[in-house]
């Protein structure tokens, strides 16, 4: 089954809160949004875990350098994954993994920036990442041209385990969930949605299709 991520861009952990209480019974995957947890720090994974002990929650801190230390603090802080750059070294991403088998935890390393995310995404696999975000940023997509189906393309081709985030919304998951991901992440299509429960419904019952 493909796993349904919501990435919760929003600035306010309280609002994060409120918004994962809505979509929590459609959702495997509680992330805090980059911006959020530089508005929040650690104590915002905190409270998260704290208010769902039974999701798994991903600190999406796109981690460039010190992997093992940052992974050691979101782990810490109550997080079951983090993000580390694809961009970065080697070592950063081994550090990580070092620290997430010390926790049992898992590394997701997000290719935002990297030219060959299909290569970069190998690699990061046989680094030990449980899986790799195949990953087109918010400026990214606000660039002209820019389709998910690039992302659909190189999930087809990838050979290992990965997500897709960039676009992820009704019109596209049913083709994100075909390309063999493992997780499909979905940001402003939900926390975005009038109704945001009933967007993360609909979400899953596509991915359950
Ligand atoms: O990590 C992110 C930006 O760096 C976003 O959370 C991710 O791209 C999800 O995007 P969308 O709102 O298009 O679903």
């Amino acid at each position: 089954m493909v796993k349904l991520q919501v990435a919760i861009d929003l600035l306010k952990i309280e609002d994060a809160i409120a918004l994962a209480t809505k979509v929590a019974p459609y959702i495997d995957i509680i992330e805090l949004g980059t911006p959020l947890i530089k508005s929040e720090g650690l104590s915002g994974i905190r409270k998260m875990k704290d208010a769902f002990p039974d999701k798994l929650v991903l600190a999406d801190f796109k981690t460039a350098d010190a992997g093992e230390l940052e992974a050691d603090m979101a782990f810490g802080a109550g997080a079951d994954y983090i993000t580390i750059l694809g961009a970065t070294g080697d070592s950063t991403i081994a550090g990580a993994v070092k620290s997430a088998k010390a926790h049992g935890k898992g590394v997701v390393v997000d290719t935002i920036g990297v030219k060959d995310r299909v290569k970069r995404a190998q690699e990061a696999i046989a680094l030990g990442a449980e899986f790799v975000e195949l990953h087109a940023g918010l400026d990214e997509q606000a660039e002209e041209g820019y389709s998910i189906q690039v992302l659909i393309d190189e999930a087809k081709t990838a050979g290992v385990s990965v997500s897709i985030a960039g676009g992820v919304n009704l019109s596209s998951i049913t083709a994100v969930k075909e390309s063999g991901v493992t997780v499909a992440v979905a940001g402003a299509a939900i926390y975005g949605a009038e109704d945001p429960a009933k967007a993360a419904k609909e979400l899953k019952e596509l991915l359950l299709a």
